[in-house]
Formats: structure tokens, C-alpha cells, sequence
């Protein structure tokens, strides 16, 4: 039986503005989306019959059609029924390191890998751009996870343009693994309190969306200046997590008190709090200190680094 392995990297938000509320439901933002070095590893594999099956090794991770891996597996079997009929269904197999809701975009990146993955199962040559066109019916972080890199993502998020990429920055994360936000919570919350200060006028909208793309924080990346982009790291969902959860704001408050910390802040909805740090020695030391300062095993933290890649596939069998 034919298989692909591939590595499937998490995101964290350099950059959130929630510009305003949109009919279907969703809100249009600006964000400048990073792929970093924690990932998960997905093996796709050809089955004899048209099922499609899904493991994982998350307790916290459903293997029915609530998994977003396996919505991705459907997705390709409704768009593509010939191959489907041809190469036979799918085991996906999820070996998770990402934390579970966290902020993270951890179903988001599995299902990229799965569609990227069933591409080259059923040799159906689609483009990039195609399956992160597939992958925008799936969520709205999905195509950033099918490109990777460091993205400006617009409209709801799915609106690519790559930017250069960067030279490694070393992150520390944290996150309580019993603490889970939602991510429509947040933005529900977010309309409820901020809503009327939206812009209304739709010319002025597509003006700020695309300001994004001259904004400072765009300036520091394509200088390559890590103190620039430290300075300009923005969350405005942060307005509705951090007095809700009051150990998300302990853990920034934290961060910010650690030396070779340049700056932290909440990645996507949370609860997950990220640090850039100068270096990997110091990421390492950060580590330490936040564990001496929270003794609590229900913390979980990481030291990972910057990526310039989305999806990638480690072998092949078959
Ligand atoms: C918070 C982020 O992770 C930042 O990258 C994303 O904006 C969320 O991406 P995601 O989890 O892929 O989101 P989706 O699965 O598309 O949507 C989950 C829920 O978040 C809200 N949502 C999401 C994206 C967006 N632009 N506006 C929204 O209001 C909607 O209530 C939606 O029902
Ligand atoms: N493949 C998957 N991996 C992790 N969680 C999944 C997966 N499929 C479905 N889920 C469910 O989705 C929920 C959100 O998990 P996920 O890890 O994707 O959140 P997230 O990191 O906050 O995502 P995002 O940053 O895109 O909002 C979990 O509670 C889990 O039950």
C-alpha cells in the first residue's frame, strides 16, 4: 500500500487586527501569520477499500468526522470520486505534538497536510493555490497551513501574500494544557465589546486591510530587524482572552519579566502565550525560569524556533 509521511507545523499570530464583522458570520482581519518548528507528523496511507480511518495518539483528539483531518480526506473523496474509486480510501495516522486548542492551528495544519498528502496519493497534480483554495472550505487558517512561511493573511484569513522569508527567531511557548479557549467564543466576545468601533464604510475597509501591507511590523520583517517586529507584535483578540483568563495574563506577565525576552504576546484566540527570544541558549534558559516559576505540571512549554515552511513530506513508501 502506498504512503507519505509529512510534517505539519504550527502557526502563532506576529500580528491580529480584527478590522470588522462580516454577514456570513466571520470577522475580516489583518494578520501576519509564522510557521514555527513544532509540528505534528501525518502518515497518509492508500486503502483497499473507500473508507477513510483516522488514529491519533491525543487522547483529546476525535478520530470521527469532527476531526478536521478527516473532513479534509472527505472533502478530497467528494471533489475527486474517480481517484477515490481508483487509488482506494485513507488511514490517516496523527502523531500529535502540537498542543490541542491552543491558538496553535493544530487541526488546521493536519488537515493541510492531508489534503497535500492525498494530492500525491491519488496523483492529482493540484497546485498550491488549489488545495488552499480546497483547504478555505475546511477553516479559515487552513491555506496559510498549505503555504507556511511568514504570510500577510486578509479577508478571513484565507487571503494570501508571502512575505520574505526570516532569519530563525527562537520562541519559547506556554500553554496550561486544562485551559482551552474557543475560538468563536473570542470573537463573539470581541464583536459584543469592541463591535461599534468597527468601520462601517466598505471602501475605507479594503484601504485598512490592505495598510496592513505597508504597516510596521511588515517594515521590521522585510528588514529583518527582530527588534522591529518584537515592538510591533499585535493580538487584538488579547482585549477579551486576558481578562477572562486570568493565567494568560500571568504567563505574559511572566515573559515579559525574563531577561533575553524581546517581547511576548497570546497566539490567535489562545490560550497559548509565545516569546521571542534573542537566542536558543536564552530560549532554553526562559524555559527554565518560567518552570521554576510555575512548578504546575498542567503547564506545558516548548522551545521551537521560526520556519519558512508549510507542509512537508519525510518519505514515501510504495
Ligand atoms: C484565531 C485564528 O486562529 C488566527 O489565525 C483564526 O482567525 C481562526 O481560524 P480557524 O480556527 O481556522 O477558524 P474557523 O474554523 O474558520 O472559524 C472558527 C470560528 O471563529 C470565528 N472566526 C474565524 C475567523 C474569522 N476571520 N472570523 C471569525 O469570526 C467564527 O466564529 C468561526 O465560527
Ligand atoms: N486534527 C485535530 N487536531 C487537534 N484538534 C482537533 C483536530 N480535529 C478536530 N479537533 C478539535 O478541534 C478543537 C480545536 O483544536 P485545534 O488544536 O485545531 O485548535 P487551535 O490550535 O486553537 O486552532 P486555531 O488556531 O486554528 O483556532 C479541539 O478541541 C479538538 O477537539
Amino acid at each position: 500500500m502506498r504512503s507519505y509521511t509529512l510534517i505539519a507545523p504550527a502557526k502563532i499570530n506576529l500580528y491580529l487586527e480584527i478590522i470588522s464583522d462580516r454577514t456570513d458570520g466571520y470577522h475580516e482581519l489583518a494578520m501576519i501569520l509564522q510557521s514555527i518548528g513544532l509540528a505534528d507528523e501525518i502518515n497518509v496511507q492508500s486503502l483497499s477499500n473507500q473508507m477513510i480511518r483516522v488514529n491519533c495518539n491525543h487522547p483529546q483528539v476525535p478520530t470521527d468526522q469532527s476531526n478536521l483531518a478527516y473532513r479534509a480526506a472527505e472533502l478530497m473523496a467528494t471533489q475527486f470520486p474517480q481517484a477515490l474509486a481508483e487509488y482506494g480510501g485513507v488511514e490517516i495516522t496523527i502523531n500529535k505534538h502540537i498542543p490541542v486548542a491552543a491558538g496553535l492551528a493544530g487541526g488546521s495544519t493536519n488537515a493541510a497536510a492531508v489534503l497535500v498528502g492525498i494530492d500525491l496519493l491519488w496523483n492529482l497534480g493540484l497546485t498550491k493555490s488549489e488545495l488552499e483554495e480546497l483547504g478555505a472550505t475546511l477553516g479559515s487558517d487552513v491555506p496559510f497551513c498549505v503555504a507556511g512561511g511568514t504570510v500577510i493573511a486578509t479577508g478571513r484569513g484565507e487571503q494570501l501574500s508571502p512575505l520574505p522569508n526570516l532569519d530563525t527567531i527562537y520562541i519559547v511557548l506556554a500553554k496550561y494544557r486544562s485551559l482551552e479557549v474557543s475560538t468563536a467564543w473570542a470573537y463573539k466576545t470581541y464583536r459584543q465589546e469592541f463591535g461599534s468601533s468597527y468601520l462601517r464604510d466598505t471602501e475605507n475597509l479594503a484601504a485598512r486591510a490592505a495598510a496592513v501591507h505597508s504597516a510596521p511590523i511588515v517594515k521590521g520583517i522585510l528588514n529583518k530587524d527582530i527588534g522591529e517586529i518584537a515592538q510591533k507584535l499585535h493580538n487584538d483578540l488579547e482585549r477579551v482572552v486576558l481578562p477572562a483568563y486570568p493565567q494568560v495574563s500571568q504567563l505574559r506577565e511572566l515573559f515579559s519579566a525574563q531577561q533575553g525576552v524581546l517581547a511576548t504576546m497570546m497566539s490567535g484566540s489562545g490560550p497559548t502565550v509565545f516569546a521571542l527570544v534573542e537566542s536558543e541558549e536564552q530560549a532554553q534558559a526562559v524555559k527554565l525560569q518560567i518552570r521554576a516559576a510555575v512548578p504546575d505540571e498542567d503547564l506545558e512549554l516548548f522551545v521551537t524556533q521560526t520556519v519558512i515552511h508549510g507542509i512537508q513530506v519525510t518519505s514515501s513508501m510504495g
